[in-house]
């Protein structure tokens, strides 16, 4: 094996949560500093790497590697990858796989992967053995710049997205920057859907950069761990203020209401659609929903809708592959929601780029007129 590159400079982002704080650390070639820190501040913690098929090619080796330099010993459990193995078959077979590794509280769980393995094996995490400490080392962009960050982890259900799950934050985070290098153009642009996310709720000056940069972030110079950072941030200063999504956290919903829904009526067929994808088109809808309803300029919509279509990211219900489904089921799916009270819909919308708000109460007749124009083209 070649040797590992040096670690470029590192970028600490502490997440303020009192006895569950921790840190994410960010920049290229982290993973043998990584094993540094696993060995030193978990002294004796055996890990169990939880990865998918891709993942198990292409990095879990040199994470192998390293943890081995640094004295750790580690076990490997593989998943396959795409959306499907957020399901209740996976959770059963993955704690199984813990058991029989004699994963004891004290050990680690390290989430090597995206989203999918870092929300399946943060859910096994948090009720082995009612709880064993987890690790996310993120290799997606989606996965750097938000899931592996905030502790929210879990399965889908037929009936909806993330409906079976827990809190569990972890006890570190490694974005290590140069693993974004094998990623393919489509994840890493469904990822970056959630990037921009962060300037459309509150921070209109990283929109205007995200315009300025994208193709920079994909290229991987320091742009992309800029892009990451700033993510991190903004993530962990909501998750800080609001753990469990009792007030501002729900504004890290932008687009999700409509995005969990299509997810849901494409079964969660990574093949035609993956998470990024729909929120990206999510957060298309809930700046025209919020136009439609006299709230934000239209300019602002226009501008979102752009900026997502430049980058080559479906905008609209109809890129859909395969098609959305209709209005009714539309507004069905959404019902199914976390964030619905008392049986109506709350959704995130926007007086503007940067201005998101939660709207809660809004009635299902209105999103669904909503949807069915946009449907129509109208
Ligand atoms: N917990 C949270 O706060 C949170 C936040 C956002 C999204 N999510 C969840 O995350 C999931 C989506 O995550 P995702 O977009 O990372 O999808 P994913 O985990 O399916 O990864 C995307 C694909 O890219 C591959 N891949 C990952 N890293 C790679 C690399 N470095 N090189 C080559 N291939 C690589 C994977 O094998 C997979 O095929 C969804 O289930 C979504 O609901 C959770
Ligand atoms: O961390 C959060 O809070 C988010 O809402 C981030 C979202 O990007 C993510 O997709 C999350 O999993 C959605 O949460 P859910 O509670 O709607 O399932
Ligand atoms: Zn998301």
């Amino acid at each position: 094996m070649a040797p590992a590159a040096p670690a470029a400079e590192r970028i600490v982002v502490p997440v303020a949560l009192a006895e569950r704080s921790y840190d994410i650390l960010i920049g290229r070639h982290q993973l043998c500093e990584a094993a540094e820190v696993i060995a030193s501040r978990f002294p004796g913690a055996r890990a169990a790497i939880v990865t998918d098929e891709n993942l198990a090619a292409l990095h879990a080796p040199a994470l192998e590697a390293c943890l081995q330099q640094a004295g750790v010993s580690a076990t490997r459990l593989t998943v396959p990858p795409g959306e499907a193995s957020k399901s209740y078959a996976r959770f059963i077979e993955l704690c199984d796989g813990l058991l029989a590794a004699k994963i004891e509280r004290n050990d680690l769980v390290i989430a090597l992967g995206g989203g999918v393995v870092g929300d399946l094996s943060g859910f096994a995490a948090s009720v082995l053995r009612r709880g064993v400490r987890l690790v996310q080392i993120p290799t997606s962009l989606l996965a750097q710049v938000d899931s592996s960050v905030g502790g929210k982890t879990g399965i889908n259900s037929s009936h909806g997205k993330n409906l079976i799950g827990a809190f569990h934050q972890p006890a570190l985070v490694v974005c290590d920057t140069a693993l974004l290098d094998t990623l393919s153009e489509r994840e890493f642009k469904a990822g970056y859907a959630e990037v921009v996310k962060y300037g459309l709720i509150d921070d209109p000056a990283f929109f205007d950069w995200c315009e300025v940069n994208w193709r920079r972030v994909m290229e991987g110079g320091p742009e992309r761990d800029h892009a990451v950072a700033t993510a991190c941030r903004a993530k962990a200063a909501v998750v800080a203020r609001d753990e469990r999504e009792d007030g501002d956290r729900a504004l890290l919903n932008l687009g999700h209401t409509f995005a969990h829904a299509l997810e849901r009526l494409t079964r969660y067929d990574s093949g035609r659609l993956v998470h990024g994808e729909a929120v990206a088109i999510g957060l298309c809808l809930a700046f025209r929903f919020s136009q439609r309803l006299g709230l934000c300029p239209g300019q602002d919509a226009g501008r979102v809708a752009a900026h997502l279509a430049a980058v080559g990211l479906p905008t609209r219900l109809q890129d859909v592959p395969g098609g959305s489904g209709t209005a009714a089921e539309i507004v069905e799916a959404m019902t199914q929601d976390k964030k619905v009270k008392r049986g109506a819909l709350t959704f995130i919308l926007a007086h503007g780029i940067g201005r998101s708000f939660i709207a809660p109460g809004v009635a299902a007749e209105a999103a669904h007129d909503f949807i069915k124009s946009e449907l129509a083209g109208t």
